[in-house]
């Protein structure tokens, strides 16, 4: 299935100079739960076939961020929603320095600090949030040539993508993972914080965590990074022929 060309602006750069080897309108759905591997994955494709890449996690983190320096009570939806128009949110789409800007600064690190990591749940479960960042995200995607990750991005962002890839692995596998990323010693992301996540970003009403209708479902735990990557891009590339 082929997405309809939309009149939204092609924000960000391209990693390759000229046409994509496959469709320059695909849109690539990447879903999973925490740690799957969809932002390495997502990059990998975009990167191979010359397309844009979208983390909407971190658009969510940079809500998070600003709610919190605004000390905006996280838990109670009602004054999330209140100020939800005045955060100023910019993803860079190039696959090889993805950035989130935060009314106009840099906040790619800040915005995976553990206290965004624990106040995000909250506030993407609002929906205004949703709706917001839902628009911003269509945005982005415009015209297609795009591989987007998250959490809804094959059931409601774009359910007219191309190419749908739900994402998991085992949660042990996931924390060593992140382990293994975080370095030696580190506590980041046990096994139960990874599925505490899953829970609430699986049980939320507006746009839960599901495997999209459509999707092709890759277990990653038996997959290094390269051969998850392959397979994407050769079901992009099938969708073209
Ligand atoms: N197939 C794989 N084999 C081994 N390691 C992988 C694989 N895919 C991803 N990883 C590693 O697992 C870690 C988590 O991956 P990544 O950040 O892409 O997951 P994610 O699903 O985007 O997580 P989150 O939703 O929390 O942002 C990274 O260190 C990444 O390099
Ligand atoms: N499309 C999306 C993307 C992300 N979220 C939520 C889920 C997580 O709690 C949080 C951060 O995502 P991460 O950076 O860990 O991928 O944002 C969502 O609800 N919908």
């Amino acid at each position: 299935m082929r997405w309809s060309p939309g009149a939204g602006p092609s924000t960000g750069s391209r990693s390759q100079i000229g046409f994509p080897p496959v469709d320059a309108h695909v849109v690539v759905a990447v879903d999973g739960p925490s740690g799957s591997g969809k932002s390495s994955t997502a990059r990998g494709v975009a990167r191979t076939l010359g397309l844009r890449y979208l983390d909407t996690g971190a658009q969510f983190r940079a809500m998070t961020l600003w709610m919190l320096d605004h000390d905006v009570d996280v838990a109670d939806p009602a004054a999330v929603a209140a100020c939800v128009a005045e955060p100023r949110i910019e993803s860079g789409t190039d696959p090889d320095d993805p950035t989130i800007d935060l009314d106009d600064a840099d906040v790619g690190q800040a915005v995976r600090s553990d206290d965004v990591t624990a106040a995000v749940s909250a506030v993407a479960s609002v929906p205004e949030v949703r709706q917001r960042l839902l628009d911003l995200q269509r945005e982005y995607i415009g015209a297609g040539g795009i591989v987007v990750e998250g959490r809804d991005i094959g059931s409601v962002v774009a359910p007219e993508a191309g190419v749908k890839v739900y994402l998991t692995a085992d949660p042990a596998a996931r924390a060593a993972r992140r382990r293994a990323e975080a370095g030696e010693g580190s506590t980041t992301a046990s096994e139960q914080d990874l599925l505490r996540r899953d829970h609430i970003d699986s049980s939320r009403v507006t746009a839960p965590l599901t495997r999209p209708d459509g999707s092709v479902h890759i277990d990653t735990t038996g997959f290094t990074l390269a051969e998850v990557v392959a397979q994407v891009v050769t079901l992009v590339k099938d969708d073209d022929d």
